[in-house]
């Protein structure tokens, strides 16, 4: 019998969409609104969720304390309150959608997380765009 276990974050930062290999015009093109090179901000909401087999022991499938600063550590520290493009490595020569904030967030905390339990990361750019990312 599997069970999930769900934990809610935030963290609030700027990106710009673009390719450094691309003409303002073709970003343009591509990117809109998001490649204005003055950036622009989001207020991203994350859900990490955490499934596996009940332990008898503990009735935890994980506890939730240990989700929860394992978010803070790896992604609430590392993401809050920054220019994703300029302060945070892993989008140095990657761009910051929401996709790929997904597949980083994903395997930052896949290390931290026992294999026997699966991992999920939904991640919402706006109230009304999210994307999921599961590891496959
Ligand atoms: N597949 C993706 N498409 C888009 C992404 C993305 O990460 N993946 N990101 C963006 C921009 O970051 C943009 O800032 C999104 O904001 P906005 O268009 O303002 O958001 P809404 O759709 O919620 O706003 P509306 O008012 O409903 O237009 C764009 N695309
Ligand atoms: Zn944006």
């Amino acid at each position: 019998m599997k069970v999930t276990v769900s934990r809610k974050a935030h963290f609030n930062a700027a990106h710009r969409l673009y390719r450094k290999d691309w003409s303002m015009e073709k970003n343009d093109l591509v990117f809109g609104k998001c490649n204005n090179p003055n950036f622009h901000g989001h207020n991203y909401e994350l859900i990490v969720s955490v499934t596996g087999e009940i332990d008898p022991e503990t009735g935890f499938v994980l506890d939730v304390k240990i989700l929860s600063d394992l978010i803070k550590e790896h992604i609430e520290d590392a993401f809050d309150h920054k220019n994703l493009n300029l302060d945070v490595p892993d989008f140095a020569d990657l761009n910051p959608t929401a996709e790929n904030i997904a597949v980083v967030i994903w395997n930052k905390l896949r290390n931290h997380i026992k294999s026997s339990l699966e991992l999920e990361v939904v991640l919402y750019e706006t109230p009304r765009n999210f994307v999921t990312y599961k590891g496959n």
